[in-house]
C-alpha cells in the first residue's frame, strides 16, 4: 500500500525538531514546505535528516528521519498537487504567518476539490497560539474561490486546533543545515472532536476532547515563565536563558509567577493542585538543561504578540484577578516586557516607541487591553522599580 502523504509548513525548528518528526516516524511521505530555498534544496537533496537530543536522559543521542522531501511555499502548481494527495497538513511557522500561508492552502483545497478527492484532510497549526487551527480555518475560507469549495471545506477539511510543547532552541552543526537539536520531552496534544474522519495515528500525537485546558496550562505555565526569564534576562544583560536562570532573582521571579498562574488554573480548569505543582517543577528542571543554550532574544521574541490579552503573560495575571488570586510577580514580567529592546525585533521598537509616546499606563492599558485600574497600577509601579535595571541613573 503506497504511504499516505502528509505536508508540513516551515521547516523550522519545531517543523523538523518535533511535529515532522513524529508524522516521518509515524509512516507519512513527509513534504515540507518552506520560504527557505537552501532547506528545501537539502530537504530534497538528502531525503533525509538528523534530530540531535540535547538532554540528560539520552544524551548524545541522534535521530535519523527518512523519507523527506521539500517543495517551496510559492510553487503554487507543487502546492496544489501535495495539497490533493496530502492526508494531513500541519503548520509550524509563527501565528503571523499563518495569514500568509492561507491563500496558497485555499488554492490546493479549491484543486483538491476539483480532483474529485473525497477522503478527509486534517489542517493542525502548531503554533505558539490559542485556537491557532481555528484562526487558520478562518483565514483559509477568506480565500476559497468558489462556494462549492466552502461546501467542500465544511464537509472534508477538519482543524483541529493542538497545543504544542518541546523546547528546539537555536542550533547549528558546520555543513549540515538539516541538523536539529531537540530536548527529549515532548508533548503534542490534539482535539480531537474537530478531526474530521478517521483518528490519524501517529504515537507522540495525543487526543483530547478539553483543548483549552491543555493549551492554557502550557502557554501559562510554560511559556509564561520562559517569556518573564527572557525579559528578565534582558534587563540584566544575560544572553541565555540557563544564564538567565542562575540568577537567584530570576529564578525566583519566574517560579513565584508559574505558582500564581498554576493557581488560576488549577481553579479554572479543576486541575490537581499537587499535580500541576509537579508539572511546574518539571517545567523547571526543562528550563535549566544544561545542554540546552536558548537565546533570551528568542523566547522574548515579539513582545506585543507576548503581552495582548490571552497570551502566555496576560492571559494568567487576568485569570488570576478573575479568581481574586495574587498575580504580583505576573504583572512583573508584564512590565518587563515593556522595557524588552532588541533592535532586530521589530515589534520590541514598536512596544519602546508607544511607551515613549503615550507614556508607561496609556501603553499598558492600549497594547494589553486590560481595564482594571489596579492591575495596571501595579503593572506601572513594576515598571519603574525594574526601569532602574535597566537605568540605574534614573
Ligand atoms: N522552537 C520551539 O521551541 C517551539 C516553537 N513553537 C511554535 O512553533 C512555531 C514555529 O516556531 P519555530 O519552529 O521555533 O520557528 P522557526 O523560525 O525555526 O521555523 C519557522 C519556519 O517557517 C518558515 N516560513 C516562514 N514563512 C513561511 C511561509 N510563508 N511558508 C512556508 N514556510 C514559512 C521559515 O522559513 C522557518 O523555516 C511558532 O508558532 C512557535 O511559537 C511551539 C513550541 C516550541
Ligand atoms: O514561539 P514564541 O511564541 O515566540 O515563543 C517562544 C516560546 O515557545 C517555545 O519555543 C515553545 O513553547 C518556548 O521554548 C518559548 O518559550
Amino acid at each position: 500500500m503506497p504511504k499516505q502523504k502528509a505536508l508540513h509548513f516551515g521547516a523550522g525548528n519545531i517543523g523538523r525538531g518535533f511535529i515532522g518528526a513524529l508524522l516521518a516516524t509515524a509512516g507519512y511521505e513527509l513534504v515540507f514546505a518552506d520560504v527557505v530555498e537552501k532547506l528545501i534544496n537539502a530537504l530534497n537533496e538528502k531525503k533525509e535528516y538528523e534530530i540531535y537530543i540535547l538532554d540528560l536522559e539520552r544524551k548524545g543521542e541522534i535521530d535519523t528521519i527518512k523519507g523527506v522531501s521539500g517543495v517551496i511555499s510559492t510553487n503554487q502548481e507543487a502546492m496544489n498537487q501535495t495539497i490533493t494527495e496530502a492526508s494531513i497538513i500541519t503548520t509550524a511557522v509563527g501565528p503571523n504567518v499563518l495569514r500568509i500561508i492561507a491563500r496558497g492552502i485555499a488554492s490546493g483545497i479549491s484543486a483538491r476539490r476539483k480532483a474529485g478527492v473525497t477522503s478527509e484532510l486534517n489542517i493542525i497549526a502548531c503554533e505558539n497560539l490559542t485556537g491557532a487551527s481555528s484562526l487558520l480555518k478562518e483565514e483559509v475560507t477568506k480565500h476559497l474561490p468558489e462556494d462549492a469549495d466552502k461546501e467542500y471545506l465544511n464537509q472534508y477539511v477538519g482543524f483541529p486546533n493542538c497545543a504544542v510543547d518541546r523546547i528546539v532552541p537555536p542550533f547549528s552543526v558546520e555543513n549540515n543545515t538539516l541538523a536539529v537539536g531537540v530536548e527529549n520531552f515532548y508533548e503534542w496534544i490534539v482535539e480531537e472532536p474537530a478531526i474530521k474522519g478517521k483518528k490519524p495515528d501517529i504515537p507522540g500525537m495525543k487526543l483530547t476532547d478539553n483543548l483549552t485546558a491543555f493549551v492554557q496550562r502550557k502557554l501559562f505555565t510554560l511559556n509564561c515563565g520562559h517569556a518573564i526569564t527572557a525579559y528578565l534576562g534582558f534587563l540584566k544583560g544575560y544572553k541565555t536563558v540557563d544564564e538567565a536562570l542562575a540568577d537567584p532573582w530570576i529564578e525566583d521571579i519566574v517560579y513565584k509567577a508559574m505558582l500564581e498562574s498554576g493557581a488560576a488554573l488549577c481553579k479554572k480548569h479543576s486541575f490537581d493542585e499537587k499535580e500541576h505543582e509537579k508539572y511546574i517543577n518539571k517545567i523547571q528542571k526543562r528550563f535549566r538543561n544544561p545542554y540546552i543554550k536558548d537565546d533570551v532574544v528568542r523566547v522574548g521574541r515579539e513582545p506585543i504578540r507576548k503581552v495582548t490579552a490571552g497570551d502566555r503573560l496576560v492571559g494568567p495575571l487576568n485569570m488570576a484577578r478573575e479568581f481574586g488570586l495574587g498575580y504580583s510577580h505576573l504583572a512583573k514580567g508584564i512590565a518587563a516586557a515593556f522595557l524588552y529592546e532588541n533592535a532586530e525585533d521589530k515589534q520590541s521598537g514598536e512596544l519602546r516607541a508607544k511607551v515613549e509616546q503615550k507614556g508607561i499606563r496609556e501603553a499598558v492599558i492600549e497594547v494589553t487591553s486590560i481595564q482594571d485600574g489596579e492591575v495596571v497600577d501595579e503593572i506601572v509601579k513594576s515598571y519603574g522599580e525594574l526601569e532602574k535595571l535597566k537605568n540605574p541613573k534614573l
